[in-house]
C-alpha cells in the first residue's frame, strides 16, 4: 500500500474489521484504521432491498470520509484517503429484517426465518472523495425448523442482538443454516472477493 494512500474502514463491526484485516496477507504495508460513521439507516418509501442496501454503504463510506476529514492532521491532507463502507440486510419475502430492535422482535424475526429461505445482501462502497465504487453481493440462506424453545434459548444467549435477521452465521447461529449459496463472508458482515477487487481497482492491492 503506497504511503500516500490512508484506507479507512468506516464501521464499528468487529467482524468487518477482521475480514478487512485477511485481505492484506499479499502486502506487509497494509494497515488502515476504523472509525464508526453513524447514518440515519431507515428505509425509504419504494427503495427496494437492493437499493436500500446500497444506498447505505455509499452513505457510510461518505459520512466515514466527512469524519476522517474534520479529524486530519496537515501532514494526513497530503493523502490520498478511500474510504470503505459497508452494509447488510436479510430479505424474506417483500420484508427488509434489519437489527432487532428488542428481543421480541428478534423472536418475530427468527420465528419467520425458521425452515425458509432467505436472502442476505451486502453491499460494499469504496470512496476517494471524486470516485465512489459499490459491489452488491446477494446470498441465499436456508434456515433449518426451529422450535420456540430454541428460538429463546438461542436469544438469551444476546448473539441476535447486534445482527441483521438477528442471527450470526459465524457463530452460534450457524447450526440454524442447512445451506448457503453465495458468499459466506458476505453474509458476515464483508464479502472478500468483491472487497478486493475494489481494493485492487482502487490501487491499494
Ligand atoms: C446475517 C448476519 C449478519 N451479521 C452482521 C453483519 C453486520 O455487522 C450486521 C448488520 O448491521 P450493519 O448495519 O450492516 O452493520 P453494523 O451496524 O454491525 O456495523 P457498521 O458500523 O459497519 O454499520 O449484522 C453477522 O455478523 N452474521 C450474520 O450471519
Amino acid at each position: 500500500m503506497a504511503n500516500s494512500t490512508q484506507l479507512i474502514l468506516a464501521s464499528s463491526s468487529p467482524r468487518r474489521k477482521e475480514l478487512l484485516a485477511q485481505l492484506g496477507f499479499s502486502r506487509a504495508d497494509f494497515n488502515f484504521t476504523a472509525l464508526a460513521a453513524d447514518i440515519d439507516e431507515n428505509h425509504q418509501f419504494g427503495e427496494s432491498p437492493k437499493d436500500f442496501v446500497v444506498r447505505l454503504a455509499v452513505e457510510k463510506a461518505q459520512a466515514g470520509l466527512v469524519l476522517f476529514n474534520a479529524s486530519a492532521s496537515v501532514e494526513s491532507e497530503l493523502s490520498t484517503v478511500l474510504v470503505l463502507g459497508s452494509d447488510t440486510i436479510v430479505v424474506l419475502g417483500d420484508k427488509i429484517l434489519g437489527k432487532p430492535v428488542d428481543e421480541t422482535d428478534a423472536l418475530k424475526t427468527l420465528s419467520e426465518l425458521s425452515g425458509h429461505m432467505h436472502w442476505v445482501m451486502t453491499a460494499v462502497a469504496i470512496t476517494d472523495g471524486e470516485k465512489i465504487l459499490t459491489r452488491l453481493v446477494e446470498t441465499q440462506v436456508q434456515f433449518c425448523e426451529l422450535s420456540e424453545a430454541d428460538i429463546l434459548a438461542y436469544i438469551a444467549t444476546g448473539e441476535p442482538m447486534d445482527k441483521a435477521g438477528s442471527y450470526g452465521i459465524q457463530a452460534l447461529g450457524g447450526s440454524f443454516v442447512e445451506r448457503i449459496e453465495g458468499s459466506y463472508s458476505a453474509v458476515v458482515g464483508l464479502p472478500m472477493v468483491e472487497t478486493r477487487e475494489l481494493l485492487r481497482e482502487m490501487n491499494v492491492l
